[in-house]
């Protein structure tokens, strides 16, 4: 069962036609991420779906209702964490998670969620106090407050620290385990990988691709890459033949393979035979990022403003 389905969605701020007939359906339970660079329309499109902005063309179903249409008994069901939330700069971390949860008929238990976050030592903090990744995790509380059905995150971890963006991701992978939809919008392609069933991306209001982060990088015919540094004894000349040319840059040899089996295995091999070592030797297949940065650079954005 599809918890999101979106046909045909336009909307337009004058000449710009920021969402431009895009169509995709999230099904429940499934973590889905728009990605996209900025101005690519994804803010747009979650506010539609949040019912916070109106549509001018398609349809769209969240949850089995109309966001437009559903007004605040829609909005008990979902949860929202916005980039950039205006706090009450006065209030304690509990106090207002607590006043969230009791705007909800089955709001969560406050104290869990601070500590669900890694705010337990936050707790009695006013918002005033808080640096700006604590902030934003005191965002991610709030949004879960309701026990929502579904999860909008935009832009979940931007400004966190490595240590706390990997604590939010095990919390979203937390949340998806217990079957939460979540859509979520990242300029971050490793927390996309990471994070998603599938993920769309968009560029000028519209879908370029959509799949699994698999999906996308084995379809999307990019080389894997071999590299290592070549020992002080061994001329490039030396190297076996290979399914590309090797690149030297400095001490470190990089060959774009087409037949990146074939290749380890003719580079291994005639390492073994020669007795020498290739140092940090790496096979590194294209990443989401690779993809990502492929499909955004070949399509140009000749979208007016
Ligand atoms: N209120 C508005 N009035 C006029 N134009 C807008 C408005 N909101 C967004 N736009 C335009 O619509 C397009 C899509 O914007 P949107 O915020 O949806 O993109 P985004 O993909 O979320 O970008 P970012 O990654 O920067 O958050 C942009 O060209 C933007 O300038």
């Amino acid at each position: 069962m599809a918890t999101i389905e979106v046909r045909d969605l336009v909307r337009a701020y004058g000449p710009v036609r920021a969402v431009d007939g895009i169509s995709f359906s999230v099904g429940d339970g499934e973590t889905f991420a728009l990605l996209g660079p900025n101005g690519a329309g994804k803010t747009t499109t979650v506010e539609i779906l949040e019912g916070y902005r109106t549509r001018d063309a398609g349809t769209v179903r969240v949850l089995d209702c109309d966001p437009a249409t559903g007004g605040p008994a829609y909005r008990s069901r979902i949860g929202v964490v916005l980039q950039s939330a205006g706090f009450e700069e006065e209030f304690t971390v509990r106090e207002l998670v607590r006043l969230q949860a009791a705007l909800y008929p089955r709001g969560h238990d406050p104290d869990e969620l601070i500590t669900l976050v890694g705010l337990a030592g936050k707790r009695d903090t006013r918002v005033k106090g808080l640096s700006g990744g604590q902030r934003r995790r005191l965002d991610l509380a709030l949004g879960l407050a309701g026990a929502p059905e579904m999860l909008f995150l935009d832009e979940p971890t931007t400004g966190f620290d490595p240590a706390a963006r990997h604590r939010a991701w095990d919390l979203v992978g937390n949340l998806r385990a217990l079957g939460t939809t979540i859509l979520l919008t990242t300029h971050y392609l490793e927390e996309a990988q990471r994070l998603a069933d599938r993920v769309a991306v968009m560029r000028a209001g519209r879908i370029l691709a959509i799949g699994s982060p698999e999906d996308l990088r084995a379809g999307s015919k990019l080389p894997t890459v071999i590299t290592f540094e070549l020992p002080a004894a061994v001329r490039v000349a030396d190297l076996p033949a290979l399914s590309a040319p090797p690149e030297v840059a400095g001490v470190t040899v990089r060959v774009t393979s087409r037949e990146p089996v074939a290749d380890s295995w003719r580079l291994t091999g005639w390492a073994v035979q020669h007795q020498v070592t290739l140092p940090d030797f790496a096979v590194s297949p294209p990443a989401l990022e690779d993809v990502y940065l492929a499909l955004t650079a070949e399509n140009t954005d000749d979208r007016p403003g």
